[in-house]
């Protein structure tokens, strides 16, 4: 049994790491205790309470309609793990001055980023988005026709990208790369970048935007990034999406093939 003034001598501890970290434990909260609740009581999963959501408030066919619709839900119900809106500006920028004809995503999620991107995109461009879950991918394939982008300009391959990078040679016709934006999980960064240049899918200025690098982060991945030699490396401090006080960062690399 642990004595009353023990316990009582734990109080301020607990309290210090309860204020110093109140952002984390709010993250918690609201990502993790939030859902179990409402998975609970409602029998159907949160990605599908937000796509309802979406259905109901957005204007089909305005790609920039059904993203604030996705942010206000983020805000005011339930915390979803898609780009945001801060970080959303950054991709979106990106894209723009790039002008890139194919775009890979890996990680399509409820399509948010995938819209996003779309929107800006270039005539003529193909965006390969990658889902491995086949909840999600449903969900993403609803909302990117929503959003009004057809099987020519978004085509959403549904399996792991272990899996997939090896065959968009010979199974999606890609040839090169000019942009891929990272956001599955982040342990898949590393071993996917060095796929996708064993499969030679990059090109000289291939852009690859990898987001959450800081938060939860992907050292390994950074580390290979600024030492291999292959890469112009810059990260943009932002914060995580939808938590303007939790740091985070996209880490920008621009390809150069090796002397
Ligand atoms: C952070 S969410 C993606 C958010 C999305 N890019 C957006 O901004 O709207 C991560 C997604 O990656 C998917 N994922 C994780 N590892 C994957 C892998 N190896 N291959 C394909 N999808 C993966 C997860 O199922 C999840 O839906």
């Amino acid at each position: 049994m642990v004595s009353p003034a023990i316990a009582l001598a734990f109080i301020p501890f607990l309290l210090t790491l309860l204020i110093r970290y109140r952002h984390y434990f709010l993250l918690f909260y609201r990502a993790v205790i939030v859902r179990l609740i409402q998975d609970c009581l409602t029998g159907i999963p949160r990605e599908e309470r937000a796509f309802q959501y979406v259905i109901t408030h957005a204007i089909p066919g305005d790609a920039q309609h059904i993203l604030n619709t996705f942010d206000q839900w983020c805000y005011h119900c339930e915390y979803l793990s898609n780009v945001g809106p801060q970080k959303g500006k950054i991709l979106e920028r990106l894209i723009y001055e790039t002008a890139p004809l194919n775009v890979l995503e890996l990680g399509t999620y409820c399509g948010y980023a995938t819209i996003l991107m779309a929107q800006v995109l270039p005539l003529g461009a193909r965006l390969y988005t990658v889902e491995m879950d086949p909840g999600n991918a449903a969900i993403a394939e609803k909302v990117i026709r929503l959003a009004g982008f057809d099987e020519d300009t978004v085509e959403l391959i549904v399996g792991p990208s272990e899996d997939i990078i090896p065959h968009l040679k010979d199974k999606h016709g890609v040839q090169k790369l000019d942009f891929v934006f990272m956001d599955h999980w982040k342990r898949f960064y590393l071993r996917d970048l060095q796929l996708l240049e064993e499969q030679d899918l990059l090109q000289e200025g291939t852009r690859i935007l990898a987001d959450n690098v800081l938060f939860p982060g992907a050292p390994h991945f950074l580390q290979y990034a600024k030492s291999c030699g292959r890469y112009r490396c810059k990260v943009h401090r932002t914060s995580l999406e939808y938590f303007r006080a939790i740091r985070d960062g996209m880490a920008e690399l621009c390809y150069t093939k090796l002397q």
